[in-house]
């Protein structure tokens, strides 16, 4: 089997340490979906950290200590961040195999509608009057996120193509563990003179998705905070969904079932990579639930 598995940025703590604590938990079963003999790439979020590079190192810029990141930049740093963790903690628990953590840059359409409408949330969750005031002093835009707090948000383009597919195809044929498309890679445009980070940050499951595709994969597993996608979510008559066809999925996404910016793209990005290939699969659980998932006892599986 031919997986990608995307861990996500809420799903990885708050602190270093934390961070790292649940990324050796996850190394654990993904070292044992590699014994197994199946081939596994690796994906993750940045929402919270990326928002915490940039405020940190802004933060640092007004109080004369260098200049502040760009966004592009933030991603980048994110990518390192998260794939150290991610890289040490597969080679702790396979001495034998090589690990790589590529930076991923992802072409996007600098005409994309996303740039006047940001929906991706990044950094802490804060109250509303805190994310007013927040708001006002540094001119950014707050969304509420699926029933947890208010967020920063900033644009979310969709991922077009993987500026370094090939050589994350080379590394996996060379039998490599690779981390790639971290934080839902670097978002690029063409230019006339080249390449060009842009301010927005992609959404990593549909990044994920991406690279499934376009490496063949037949599973694609998202890690998040919970265990099952559900309807009718933190509602006395919240129902838990097993197993979900594309079609079932569609009429629940019409139903507005699924939280834009955080389950919504998960479901979507699924969607995208299973419809039309009955020998796909998705799933969607937890962290912790990924063992429980790879032995069909958790998670919600999304079909054609
Ligand atoms: N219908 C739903 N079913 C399950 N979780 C949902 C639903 N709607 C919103 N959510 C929320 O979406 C979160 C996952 O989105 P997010 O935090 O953005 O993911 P990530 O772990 O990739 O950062 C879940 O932890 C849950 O709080
Ligand atoms: N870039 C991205 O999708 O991060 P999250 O998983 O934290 O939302």
């Amino acid at each position: 089997m031919k997986v990608v598995v995307a861990l996500g940025g809420n799903a990885l703590g708050k602190t270093p340490e934390e961070q790292l604590k649940l990324v050796k938990q996850t190394a654990k079963s993904l070292a044992g979906l590699i014994k197994a003999g199946h081939q596994v790439v690796i994906s993750h979020g940045n929402g919270p950290q990326v928002g915490q590079i940039n405020l940190g190192l802004s933060y640092a810029a007004e109080h004369g200590e260098g200049a502040s990141f760009p966004f592009p930049e933030c991603g980048a740093l994110s990518q390192g961040y998260i794939g150290y963790h991610l890289q040490q903690s597969l080679k702790n628990e396979l001495p034998d195999k090589d690990v790589a953590t590529l930076i991923t840059q992802i072409l996007v359409d600098e005409k994309d509608h996303a740039f006047q409408n940001p929906t991706k949330p990044i950094g802490s969750f804060y109250s509303k009057e805190e994310a007013e005031k927040l708001a006002a002093e540094k001119g950014v835009t707050f969304k509420e996120d699926a029933g947890r707090g208010y967020r920063q948000v900033i644009a979310s383009p969709l991922p077009e193509k993987i500026i370094e597919l090939n050589a994350i195809k080379t590394l996996i044929e060379n039998g490599t563990i690779v981390i790639a498309g971290g934080g839902g890679g670097v978002p690029v445009i063409k230019t006339e003179s080249g390449l060009k980070g842009v301010p927005a940050v992609i959404d990593k499951d549909r990044s994920s998705a991406l690279l499934a595709d376009n490496i063949s994969a037949d599973t694609l597993i998202i890690l998040t905070a919970v265990d099952y996608v559900y309807v009718n979510y933190n509602k006395p008559d919240q129902k838990t969904l097993k197993d979900l066809s594309v079609s079932e999925a569609k009429e629940f996404i019409a139903e507005k079932q699924f939280a834009a910016g955080s389950m919504l793209p998960k479901v979507e990005a699924c969607l995208s990579f299973v419809e039309n290939h009955p020998e796909r699969k998705a799933i969607i659980t937890s962290l912790a639930g990924l063992d429980d998932a790879l032995a069909g006892k958790l998670g919600t599986v999304i079909h054609n």
